[in-house]
């Protein structure tokens, strides 16, 4: 793995994360499965980048990816992640690449992988796992400067201190998740990889966790996620831009509202009209649910301000 500088992915030019070409294969022998297929995009400083498509399309593998995270069989081949100034060499093809890529996990990237509450042990006091999470890191840490800084974000997001002396089983399903939110976030990662956060999760705790993610970027306990699911209405709460994947490849990109509104990409329109009645009154109540009547919905005007436009769009990421 090689790091060079790149002075043009910077605070200064808006962009927090420029990624180029990643290219991911199961297998690393005659027989590979390419999952990822020259994925491409920008997120700038602040947003929330929405990653939806079918099961099986390749959003987790590209999560991975990203967050250098990728073990045998998966083998990133190739991809660049220009970030805080660097130019992170994301492919993998040998055990000295994934240990180069050490320092930054959980910092420049972290991820929240599918299912993470659910893999919470359950003997440990979610203070215990504030603990290996931030020694992970810094083998060195002192336990009480963990929990205070453990302390300092539950209380920042309104959340109980209390959590860190209970036992997972002891937290309902939405709290879980929030707590194993903020566990992956203590380090300030720039960037957050969220992998189906909110798939297992009821309505109302599937909103109380976009909250805080909203609160979490605009806070800037991270600069932007990367949000992965197949639930278009929760991405339409959420992002200010959205990507369709199909096949390992991203067909169409854009502000959230302007892709849900005006799709380009004959899989993108097949994709919403997935989730929307045929009917054509259902299908307009529908979209007005997509595209704002939730409340929780960030406006195109919002969107445009936060200087997205179709312009933003990486040549790679439509077809
Ligand atoms: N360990 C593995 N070995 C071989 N192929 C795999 C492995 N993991 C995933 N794949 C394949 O890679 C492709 C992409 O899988 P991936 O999990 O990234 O899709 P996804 O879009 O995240 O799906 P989902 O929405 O169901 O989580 C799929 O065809 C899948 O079968």
């Amino acid at each position: 793995m090689t790091t060079t500088p790149a002075p043009q992915s910077g605070a200064e030019t808006g962009v927090l994360a420029r990624v180029s070409d990643v290219r991911c294969v199961y297998g690393g022998g005659e027989q590979d499965f390419t999952a990822v297929d020259g994925v491409s995009f920008e997120l700038n400083e602040g947003e929330i980048l929405g990653l939806a498509g079918e099961s099986g399309c390749g959003k987790t593998t590209l999560g991975n990816a990203l967050a250098m995270i990728a073990v045998p069989p998966l083998y990133v081949l190739s991809g660049r992640l220009g970030i805080d100034g660097r130019e992170i060499d994301l492919a993998t093809l040998n055990a000295a690449d994934v240990k180069a890529h050490r320092p930054y996990r959980g910092t420049t990237v972290s991820m929240l992988p599918q299912g993470a509450m659910n893999a919470i042990s359950p003997t440990l006091r979610i203070r215990s796992l504030v603990l290996d999470v931030m020694r992970a890191h810094d083998k060195n840490v002192a336990k009480d400067e963990a929990l205070d800084l453990a302390r300092d974000r539950l209380k920042m997001l309104e959340m109980p201190v209390r959590v860190l002396d209970s036992y997972a089983h002891q937290l309902s399903g939405g709290m879980k998740q929030r707590v194993i939110t903020v566990i992956s976030t203590l380090l300030n990662p720039r960037l957050l990889i969220a992998d189906e956060p909110t798939s297992a999760l009821d309505v109302s705790s599937q909103r109380m966790l976009v909250e805080m993610l909203l609160a979490m970027v605009e806070q800037r306990i991270m600069s932007g996620v990367v949000f992965v699911t197949h639930d278009l209405p929760v991405l339409s709460q959420i992002s200010d831009k959205l990507a369709i994947m199909n096949r390992g490849a991203i067909v169409e990109m854009g502000p959230t509202a302007q892709l849900v509104e005006d799709p380009q990409h004959p899989y993108t329109e097949k994709l919403l009209g997935s989730v929307l009645d045929p009917t054509a009154e259902t299908r307009r109540k529908g979209k007005e649910w997509l595209t704002g009547g939730s409340g929780l919905v960030r406006s195109a005007t919002e969107t445009a301000a936060s200087g997205t436009s179709p312009s933003d769009t990486p040549k790679g990421a439509t077809s």
